[in-house]
């Protein structure tokens, strides 16, 4: 891909990944980044994350239906952190590799999408 942006990596679908594809470094990570605004890089460079305020519990519930959803239908599954029973976190890696993968960038597009409504 050359400068990915959101409705290219939208339209993808993740590779099943079992190890054996490239690692997105931090600075391969910056033009992925920079169409997904909404996530943030940890500073190992292994991960990305975004957080919501969903309102109230119900609303939290629902979303991570959605995203579970997403994650299932891509076969690449993100953690989901629920907290004070609003606030959701997810965090976003490929746990075969140890780092970043274009799956991640791409299940980031799609939960995106359905936080958008
Ligand atoms: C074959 C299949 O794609 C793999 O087992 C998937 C399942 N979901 C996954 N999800 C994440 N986040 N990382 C993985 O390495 C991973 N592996």
């Amino acid at each position: 891909m050359n400068e990915p942006t959101v409705d290219a990596l939208t339209k993808k679908s993740c590779v099943p990944c079992e190890g054996g594809v490239p690692i997105i470094d931090a600075a391969a990570a910056k033009p992925y980044l920079a169409a997904l605004p909404d996530w943030s890089l940890d500073e190992a460079g292994t991960m990305i994350s975004r957080q919501t305020n969903c309102g109230n519990f119900v609303k939290a519930m629902k979303l991570l239906g959605q995203v579970a959803e997403v994650a299932e239908d891509q076969q690449h599954h993100p953690d989901l952190h629920l907290t004070g029973y609003r606030h959701v976190r997810i965090d976003l890696t490929t746990h075969a590799i140890g780092g970043l993968s274009e799956n991640d960038f791409i299940v980031a597009a799609k939960i995106d999408e359905v936080l958008k409504g």
